[in-house]
């Protein structure tokens, strides 16, 4: 069944409202934390605690884990894909999980840790409309996760970057700390201000105490494992902090865009794209434009949440078959949208942007790299307009000749060339048109400097 745009409409707002099918508000959470604070294991444990995997993938992966010698992972095992995960114990991929709360439906990105992997948690917190940092509570590991080059800061400060607002922070391994409560209270004093500082407000920052490997405060509290923590926390349990996060407004008016983030290239059935759908509203039988080339796809189904639907809107993490197209014409940062309201190319942009703790300061004509969704490209920042009041925005000096750390500046962009061919636009949309479609991020050497959002596309 296929309906007018108008119609269709009419039905997701309808749907929206009295929140249809399953009769639960979905959103995404992206996972976010240093490298081996226990976030594989917390999901994989949480979804075992929900009922989503069985005791006998349970034991097969214990089995598994134990026979390559790391039995410790073995909670992590079901998440962390690939062989090399394994071997490694370490996610590399954005894994994608789903479960459901008493009142929501909640996909699972389960970003890597590691830094050489942040690209991946870029795109991984892009999809995403809040995000659980799990935080190692073991003496010593906290504080390495937290200083100067630990991930869980640049972790937080990407997540905000990106428009996520809402943050869980589970302070996980209490058992290594014998559930003391004084550790507790003094991570949750040491992130306060900082969370503040990233630009979370206070009223949508929460903490839970966990224990991820013996499974305590997940879902429940209970048992002779969480005799020590029951003796000073009364709180919610993870599930229900998870149960009460608020899903933020969806743009459904917008038109559709969809970033490409996975292409799966069949035998045969064609070619299907995982992305999050940022605007817009989208149906099975769709004509979709391909952006950047000239290339259209139509829309053989659509799944969201491991279902096939007849249409999906905006905020909706899902996998598309496509049928009509030429494989070839889609990468990873692609942009799927209607071929009557195509999403501008950009090769040259001006930002706003607020700029990190940089050691060296940005100078014009500096070489960067450009992160935009699951896309990243070389880019230069070609020109330095005006350095900005943090606060009000308000233009400081015209033409500065740098950019210093914790400054907050409007600059110009422009794609770099690689080798002998020209630098290819890409689909790019200014913060005022699209908020999920206008943010960016800049790298350089495999350290984000600055983040922003995109105020014009000069061409
Ligand atoms: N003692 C204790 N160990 C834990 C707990 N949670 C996780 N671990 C251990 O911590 C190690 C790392 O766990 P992972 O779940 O792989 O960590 P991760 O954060 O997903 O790591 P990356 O994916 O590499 O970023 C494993 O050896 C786990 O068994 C816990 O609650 N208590």
């Amino acid at each position: 069944m296929s309906f007018a745009k108008d119609k269709l409409l009419e039905e997701v707002k309808k749907s929206m409202q009295s929140p249809g099918g399953k009769g639960k508000q979905g959103l995404s959470l992206v996972v976010i934390g240093h490298v081996d604070a226990g976030k594989s294991t917390l999901m994989g444990r949480l979804l075992y605690e929900l009922g989503r995997v069985d005791d006998r993938t349970r034991t097969a992966n214990e089995r598994n884990s134990t026979k390559a010698g790391k039995s410790s992972f073995s909670w992590a095992w079901g998440l962390d894909g690939t062989t090399e995960e394994r071997e490694r114990g370490i996610t590399m991929d954005v894994a994608l999980q789903s479960f459901s709360t008493t009142q929501r439906q909640i996909t699972v990105l389960d970003a890597p840790g590691h830094k050489e992997f942040i690209p991946n948690m870029i795109s991984g917190a892009s999809q995403a409309d809040c995000a659980l940092l799990v935080v190692d509570a073991s003496t010593g590991e906290f504080e390495a996760g937290f200083e100067r080059g630990g991930q869980s800061r640049e972790h937080l400060i990407l997540a905000r970057s990106l428009g996520i607002a809402q943050v869980i922070v589970a302070i996980n391994k209490l058992d290594q700390v014998q559930w003391e409560k004084n550790r507790y209270d003094e991570i949750c004093a040491l992130l306060r201000p900082f969370l503040v500082q990233s630009g979370f407000h206070p009223s949508k920052t929460t903490f839970v105490p966990v224990g991820a490997m013996l499974g305590v405060n997940l879902a429940a509290c209970e048992g002779d494992d969480a005799k020590q923590l029951l003796e000073w926390y009364k709180g919610p349990t993870l599930v229900d902090l998870l149960d009460n996060l608020e899903p933020p407004s969806r743009d459904i008016v917008s038109p559709a865009r969809i970033p490409i983030s996975n292409i799966f290239k069949g035998q045969g059935s064609g070619t299907s794209i995982s992305g999050r759908l940022l605007s817009g509203v989208i149906q099975v039988g769709e004509r979709l434009r391909v952006l950047p080339g000239d290339e259209t796809a139509v829309v053989k189904s659509i799944e969201v949440e491991e279902e096939n639907v007849p249409w999906a809107a905006a905020g909706s993490n899902l996998t598309l078959a496509l049928v009509s197209v030429d494989p070839i014409q889609l990468t990873i940062g692609s942009v799927l949208c209607p071929p009557t309201d195509p999403v501008p190319l950009a090769s040259t942009f001006t930002a706003k942007i607020i700029i990190f703790d940089v050691q060296v300061p940005i100078i014009s004509g500096a070489t960067v790299e450009l992160f935009h969704h699951s896309r990243d490209v070389p880019a230069t920042v070609s020109k330095l307009i005006a350095t900005l009041d943090r606060t009000s925005g308000k233009i400081v000096k015209s033409n500065p000749r740098v950019l210093v750390k914790a400054s907050s500046a409007e600059v110009q962009i422009t794609l770099r060339a690689m080798g002998s061919s020209n630098a290819r636009p890409f689909p790019l949309e200014p913060y005022a048109v699209n908020k999920a479609m206008g943010r960016i991020l800049i790298r350089r050497e495999g350290e984000t400097i600055a983040a922003g959002v995109v105020t014009a596309i000069l061409g």
